[in-house]
């Protein structure tokens, strides 16, 4: 005989599942129930009666479901029109996985609903409740982390210093963790402005919310405005078509810290000054305003005023802003506290390399305080870094760092050769070391500026910093 053509097999099946569902169901399943609009029940079949502990199935016909299953959630679902596709139904001491469906006649009007019940035994769903524990777990392994992530590592007691100038800047600093205003905060790349910014949050009352940093330098201009307000579901295709937070949301109850504020476009500048006045904020593709309880820190390595003056920045988002001001001195402005922050650096350095402590000789202290540190504490740190790795004495001599200074800080003339113990490898990343060091500072801590005079894009003398070691500038 031939195969019946595909069309009219494939309407023999329909009819034929539309005909026999409902006794399909009953038979395969535990139970199954039928109620009218009003939830009364107007049928049941053979099984169900039995896990309800009824005798006669016909004395429950007629009755409100209640009456006879009094967790039933029947009445809701004819009123709603809502089905409940899985639950898990109580009565006395069983549970059942049950699913209940609204009832439509053929003009779409509710008639009533059925209940059937799937498993009498809910350990049937060990499996798919498994994967779904597990993916809790996992999420909530990932929130962790991301809470850490936020959390700050850094304290008052991590900026190290006794000089006068460090002093007043950490007694400032402690005032501004008190208070609700903004703060800015200014200094050279390296003076640890990251550093009292998570200070401040920690000691601030906001201590138990995220802290969240962005570095406007290290994100090109046109994706700024998403990280920071989020993207609404749609408005984009690709990664982002379900829509992300912002930087903003992310910080909700806690602290955003804003670094490089001085690198920012003047139609970004704009919108942070709406969000900031406003307390909302409005992300991308959405006309829904998320209000934003965020108190911002900014830094900037540049002149701001002096911005200000040329046009470059908003004076008024910069009188914002500029409510509380730490002035964090470089390095050579407070050469008195060298060689305790050294001895802090060298500390914590070894034992994150898992090394035994080692010392500085006074030689090798008198050394150091003879540069002038353009890349200020995040030099010395790096440069500690790297004496400690090229050496295995427990103490470190001035001649551990002569050769790692530029040319013109030596105090004594650099070997002829390069050390046979460094690879070529090792020379070059000295030598972008320095001379990334270099443009900075000539920069005047200005990282755009700094690229220009490199000839790399901004992006790729951020990812040079990070893969060196030279700065927290990744972390963002
Ligand atoms: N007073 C200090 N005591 C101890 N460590 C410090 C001190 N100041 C800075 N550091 C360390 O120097 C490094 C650079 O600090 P931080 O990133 O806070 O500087 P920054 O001013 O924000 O730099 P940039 O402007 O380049 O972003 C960090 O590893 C920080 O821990």
């Amino acid at each position: 005989m031939a195969p019946a053509p595909f069309a009219a097999e494939a309407e023999r099946i329909r009819r034929h599942v539309n005909d026999t569902l409902l006794a399909a169901f009953s038979e395969l399943s535990e139970g199954i129930l039928i109620v009218d609009r009003e939830a009364r029940i107007v049928w049941m079949n053979e099984q169900y009666p039995r896990h309800l502990g009824i005798a006669d199935p016909a004395s429950v016909i007629g009755l409100p479901v209640e009456d006879v299953i009094p967790n039933s959630l029947m009445r809701s679902v004819v009123a709603s029109g809502k089905p409940i596709m899985l639950d898990v139904m109580e009565f006395g001491s069983e549970s059942f996985v049950v699913m209940r469906l609204p009832v439509r006649d053929s003009a779409g009007t509710i008639i009533g609903g059925v209940g059937v019940m799937i498993f009498d035994d809910p350990r049937q769903l060990a499996p798919l409740l498994s994967r779904f524990q597990n993916l809790r777990l996992e999420l909530a392994d990932t929130r962790r982390k991301l809470d850490e992530a936020r959390r700050t590592r850094y304290t008052f007691a991590s900026f190290v210093g006794t000089s006068p100038a460090c002093v007043a800047v950490k007694d400032k600093a402690r005032r501004a963790a008190r208070a609700v205003s903004p703060v800015l905060i200014l200094g050279e790349t390296g003076t640890g402005k990251e550093l009292l910014a998570q200070a401040i949050h920690a000691a601030s009352p906001r201590a138990d919310g995220p802290f969240v940093a962005v570095n406007i330098a290290a994100i090109p201009e046109t994706l700024l405005e998403a990280e920071f307000f989020g993207v609404a579901p749609g408005a984009y295709t690709g990664a982002d078509r379900k829509g992300r937070s912002g930087k903003f949301e992310l910080a909700q109850g806690g602290t955003l810290f804003l670094d490089e504020i001085g690198d920012m476009s003047p139609a970004l500048q704009a919108k942070l000054l709406r969000a900031l006045q406003e307390k909302e904020i409005e992300p991308v593709g959405s006309n829904r305003l998320i209000p934003i309880d965020v108190r911002i820190i900014a830094a900037t390595s540049r002149n701001l005023q002096k911005d200000v003056d040329e046009g470059r920045f908003r004076p008024d988002l910069f009188y914002r802003l500029n409510v509380m001001t730490l002035d964090v001195p470089p390095l050579r402005e407070r050469i008195d506290d060298l060689p305790l922050i050294a001895e802090c650096l060298t500390d914590s350095i070894a034992r994150q390399l898992g090394e035994p402590p080692r010392s500085l000789s006074a030689d090798a202290i008198a050394c150091l305080a003879g540069y002038t540190w353009p890349g200020n504490v995040r030099e010395l740190s790096n440069m500690l870094e790297r004496a400690l790795l090229l050496s295995d004495a427990d103490r470190l001599e001035a001649r551990d760092f002569e050769h790692l200074l530029p040319a013109a800080a030596r105090a004594t003339p650099a070997p002829a050769k390069a050390s046979p113990t460094r690879t070529l490898d090792q020379i070059q990343q000295d030598a972008e070391r320095r001379a990334i060091v270099d443009a900075i500072a000539s920069a005047g801590g200005n990282k755009a500026q700094a690229a220009r005079i490199l000839g790399i894009s901004r992006a790729s003398l951020y990812e040079k910093i990070s893969a060196l070691g030279l700065g927290s500038a990744a972390n963002t």
